[in-house]
């Protein structure tokens, strides 16, 4: 791993050492402070401008307000920037060695870039280039580097240095003698939880920098076992992307799929705090916009429901909404029997089929050929009608020669010509008898209506299935139950099946775009002036594209992010697309993604041995070779940062017996006290937790359901003990809601508990969480992972063989 721990600090006050190290932080404190100072300095000038807006100068009133919406988001957006790296924003150095040529250079290394009033670096970004020798020196390989430095600080000030010298050689006298601290990543992991994950900028090791900076293109798969700081990894992916591709990335934007709620929640201030606010986060059950699908199935629903042929069902289910008669189609209307017989309707079916387009784009050419059909039979029924005192006066006597005439030229002509037809046809649209017949044809659907029909029709589930090869009977339910989260992968296949008949839509956006192209023509000279008035601030240009300006001066109301603006739209491109806990998406999960990022530059992050879903990924190939074919490639993390030893070598036990061929990852913390296991009632649960409490929190609390900032405990049960654990804990939060994290104690299933972390954990019910679903072994193996100093296992004299060595009380 490369980190050495320095010696011990806090000598005695006369200690020489002590000394050095004393003047070592106050010159590292003056360094910070003007660092800070800096910050201080843009946040006075980004508020200034986002108050004044910009110079008064000459233009139109256009071109005035245009200049306002620059100024104002560039403000706006750097304020952001600038309030959230407000803590720890320096936490490096690094030293490089002497040569030759004179003294090595030495860099501050924080979460954004900062210059001096000379434009000269003061702090350097972590992601740009020259901060990497930070994160990927190693005692056996430092490059140049003579030093590595940590800065601890409690708000603005410097309260330890951690060094690792790389070459003694290559320091002069006084830097030796400032060698202080202790290593910082152990003292970031021996950290208390707080129930928001934070980041690791400033301890990234080198296996994750390897993942944080590999190339935007294609698909990046990283493989690691629990608590190998996949998900922290992948953020700080997202951020260290967003700065080195920002041209691309900030249009498109990036979007990071997590498996619930909760766990959005839980790594929601990760970005801010690394310099970006405009990232979009969503589940699997939020990608389809306008819901918040979190309701689950059962393993057996969502197991179907996930099955790649589901795409088949759907457009079978889709194709059986295009009805025909059983025999000719027969409206009553206006005392007549309108009649288009049985072979025309086909006709008109499978021409409307053969668009190729969308169901309700189709149904456009349905109804239009069917209205024609339709005016054509009236107009015929008609024209007989017409006709009848004719033939009677023919029958009778003849007629006369001018009137035969008149006949014989009028059959020559079609029964209407165009405008009549036209006009027929409204008329026979506006019939409510005529609307109705053609709707149950072929009807306008919208995604949530014709999955609800579907479900709750037993035939088209019998007859839709069969036609795919797989069973659907088992998704038949009432309409109006609520949506789970495998059903949003089928109302999008469903959204791309029936279309938008979006016709009058179109004309009005073509109107616009004509009016827009204007505007951006006219924004482009605008962003070249704002360009050359505010040279030294971030570029307009940076920022905003002359098409997106125009965009936004053209709506009214407070302009949406990226993020927003792509989370609103179905069918949004993003830049990069990154899913964690992404074993537990199934095939037509993936379909949904995918749909999403057609460059295919997406991150993968996920463990394979920890898969809690039956219709998830036993594979990664199994899952991806379909839409990137041998084109995927892989990173595997390996060290885990969480779980100290004593607790993985519980955890790997299990493993071994669930899944021999995974190896679990290796702990690099080897501290607190041995996990163990107690048979109990879960009616003593209460004071095991008060006292687990006191031991994490510092003593001196009682308080189940009040609120403490550091200091996390999770109650994991199976689902059969789940009512029990809740009763005997009624102050405990419960469930994946996002409020959950900030309650010291929490009751949790193991699916819940996926992706997060407390210093404390005790497990309910081992055997039950072992035997109640197929993947009881990996739910189980997730549980005994999400500690980060303390397990406790309860159960009722049943412990299982595979928790054997656990220490009993
Ligand atoms: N380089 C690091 N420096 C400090 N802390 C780290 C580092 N890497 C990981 N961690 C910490 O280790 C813990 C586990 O990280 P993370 O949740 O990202 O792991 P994971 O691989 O996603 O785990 P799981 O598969 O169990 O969800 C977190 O608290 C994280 O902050």
């Amino acid at each position: 791993m490369g980190l050495r721990q320095a010696d011990a600090v806090n000598p005695g006050r006369d200690d020489p050492a002590a000394t050095a190290g004393r003047s070592e932080l106050l010159a590292e404190q003056e360094y910070v402070s003007r660092v800070y100072a800096r910050l201080d300095a843009e946040r006075e000038r980004a508020e200034a401008a986002l108050r004044e807006g910009p110079a008064a100068g000459g233009g139109s009133a256009f071109q005035a307000r245009l200049e306002s919406a620059v100024a104002t988001e560039e403000a706006a957006r750097r304020l952001a920037v600038l309030a959230g790296v407000e803590h720890g924003l320096c936490f490096g150095r690094i030293d490089h060695r002497a040569d030759a040529d004179g003294p090595g250079d030495t860099f501050y290394i924080g979460r954004i870039g900062l210059r001096d009033e000379n434009r000269e670096p003061i702090l350097i970004d972590w992601r740009a280039a020259a901060a990497r020798p930070f994160y990927t020196a190693t005692p056996g390989d430092p490059g140049t580097l003579a030093r590595r430095r940590h800065l601890h600080l409690r708000h603005r000030e410097v309260v330890r240095l951690d060094d690792e010298v790389f070459d003694l050689e290559g320091l002069d006298e006084s830097q030796r003698r400032g060698v202080v601290g202790e290593a910082a990543l152990l003292a970031a992991l021996r950290r208390g939880r707080t129930g928001r994950m934070s980041d690791v900028v400033a301890t990234i090791q080198q296996e994750q920098d390897q993942v944080i900076r590999s190339g935007l293109h294609g698909v990046l798969v990283v493989q690691g076992g629990p608590g190998t700081g996949k998900t922290v990894a992948a953020l700080h992916r997202a951020a260290y992307l967003l700065y080195t591709h920002r041209d691309v990335l900030e249009r498109r934007g990036v979007l990071v799929v997590g498996p619930n709620a909760t766990f959005l929640r839980y790594i929601d201030q990760v970005l801010p705090g690394l310099g970006e606010t405009d990232v979009a986060l969503a589940t699997v059950g939020e990608l389809y916009p306008g819901l918040k699908a979190k309701a689950t199935d059962t393993p057996e629903v969502a197991v179907i429901k996930g099955d790649l042929r589901m795409a088949d069902v759907v457009k079978a289910a889709v194709h059986a909404r295009q009805r025909v008669p059983e025999g000719d189609l027969r409206i009553e209307t206006e005392g007549l029997t309108l009649v288009v017989d049985a072979a025309k309707c086909e006709e008109i079916r499978d021409r409307a089929r053969a668009l190729r387009l969308p169901h309700n784009v189709q149904r456009r050419r349905f109804v239009h050929d069917m209205l024609e059909a339709l005016a054509i039979n009236r107009a015929e029924q008609y024209d007989r009608i017409m006709d009848e005192p004719l033939e009677e006066m023919a029958r009778d006597g003849g007629l006369p020669d001018w009137l035969q005439e008149l006949i014989d030229e009028a059959a020559d002509e079609p029964l209407l010509d165009e405008t009549d037809l036209r006009l027929a046809k409204e008329a026979l649209w506006q019939d409510p008898a005529v609307r109705s017949a053609l709707d149950e044809l072929w009807p306008e659907l919208t995604p949530e209506q014709f999955l609800t029909d579907f479900y709750a029709d037993p035939d088209a589930l019998a007859h839709a299935g069969a036609q795919a090869g797989i069973d659907c009977t088992p998704l038949h339910r009432p309409a109006g139950a609520p949506w789970t989260v495998s059903d949003v992968p089928l109302l999008d296949e469903a959204a791309e099946l029936l279309g938008k008949d979006d016709s009058a839509e179109k004309a009005r956006r073509r109107a616009a775009e004509a009016q827009r192209a204007r505007e951006e023509l006219y924004a482009r000279e605008v962003i070249q002036t704002v360009d050359q008035e505010h040279s030294e601030r971030l570029s307009a240009s940076d920022l905003l594209s002359a098409a997106e300006l125009a965009e936004r001066h053209h709506d009214d109301g407070p302009p949406l992010t990226t993020a927003q603006r792509a989370l609103a739209d179905r069918e949004w491109a993003y830049g990069h697309v990154i899913v964690d806990e992404a074993q537990e998406l199934s095939e037509m999960a993936w379909r949904t993604v995918m749909r999403r990022v057609p460059t295919r530059s997406l991150t993968v992050v996920g463990d394979i041995a920890q898969t809690g879903s039956a219709a998830g990924a036993s594979s990664w190939g199994q899952m991806l070779d379909r839409y990137v074919p041998g084109r995927w490639r892989e990173e595997r993390l390996m060290i885990n940062y969480r779980t100290p030893a004593a607790i993985m070598r519980v955890a790997a036990d299990v493993l071994k017996a669930v899944a021999p061929d995974q190896t679990p990852p290796e702990p690099v913390r080897d501290d607190g006290p041995p996990p163990t296991a107690v048979a109990m009632p879960v009616t003593e649960l209460p004071s095991l937790v008060r006292s687990e409490l006191a031991l994490i929190t510092g003593g001196d609390h009682d308080d189940i359901g009040g609120a403490y900032k550091e200091g996390r405990l999770a109650v994991i049960t199976s689902a059969a003990r789940h009512a029990a654990v809740l009763g005997s804990l009624p102050d405990a939060a419960a469930g994946a809601t996002p409020d959950a994290l900030d309650s010291p104690v929490v009751v949790l299933t193991t699916e819940e508990a996926k992706g997060l972390e407390f210093d404390s954990v005790i497990i309910v019910d081992p055997s039950g969480i072992l035997t109640e679903s197929p993947k009881g072994g990996q739910d189980l193996y997730v549980a005994l992972t999400r500690a980060t100093r303390r397990l406790t296992i309860v159960h009722d004299n049943d412990l299982p063989e595979v928790l054997s060595s656990l220490e009993r009380p």
